[in-house]
């Protein structure tokens, strides 16, 4: 059996919350796999709330989004979480020991994906011994591991230095190409340009529709 081609399509979007004004309105677009898609904008914009709609924790206020061949979805939070004495390991580990791989090959397989995320070396260390950006990409590593249809990323390069800021976004564009919908909220430009489709918030502003 075929499956089915991965899509994502956002027709008329458009969102604001009780008591506040328009964040956006009228956006357009389709996901596909193959390229990292931007969500792009200053603080504020909407970003974080497009991928919630995204994702189908919130409803829009106008429009729709349609999806096939989606059957997994992760979620890359801004703020990473964890346990503090657990092994930055056994986080990557965990949902595959869950998927019942075994103890050795989801070890094995989570320490292959740490180290296309530069966590080699702190794989044995415990969550809270990890820096911000260690913490930031131990959450992509354990998302990625899941093997999502689509992958939603906040912010994934915030934190990190230009040169691991570049290896991830080359790691998300590997995984774009293998298969999965890849998209990112960034406000980072170089971020920006790694990224093969831009949805440029301030285009679906509300105050840029009504200015003079
Ligand atoms: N549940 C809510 N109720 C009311 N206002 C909200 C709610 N969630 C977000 N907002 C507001 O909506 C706006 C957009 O928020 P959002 O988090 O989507 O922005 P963002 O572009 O991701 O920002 P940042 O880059 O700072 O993360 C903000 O002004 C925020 O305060």
């Amino acid at each position: 059996m075929t499956a089915t081609p991965k899509l994502v399509r956002a027709s008329g979007l458009g969102h604001r919350f009780t008591g506040t004004d328009d964040l956006f309105s009228g956006l357009d677009f389709t996901l596909l796999p193959g390229g990292i898609t931007g969500i792009c904008g200053p603080s504020g914009c909407g970003k974080s709330t497009l991928l919630s709609i995204l994702a189908g924790w919130l409803d829009p206020v106008a429009g729709r989004i349609e999806k096939a061949g989606i059957d997994r979805t992760g979620w890359v939070f801004q703020n990473p979480y964890g346990v503090p004495a657990r092994a930055a390991v056994d986080h990557v580990a965990l949902p595959l020991l869950a998927r019942g791989l075994t103890r050795a090959d989801a070890e094995q397989r989570a320490r292959e994906v740490m180290a296309t995320f530069r966590l080699a070396a702190v794989a044995d260390r415990p969550f809270r011994a990890l820096s911000g950006g260690e913490a930031q990409r131990l959450m992509l590593a354990r998302a990625v591991c899941s093997a999502p249809d689509l992958l939603l990323v906040d912010e994934p390069t915030a934190q990190l230095d230009l040169n691991t800021a570049a290896t991830v976004n080359a790691t998300l564009g590997a995984i774009a190409q293998e298969g999965t919908i890849v998209v990112i909220a960034t406000h980072d430009p170089h971020t920006r340009a790694a990224c093969t489709q831009v949805i440029d918030m301030a285009d679906y502003a509300a105050h840029d529709r009504t200015a003079p």
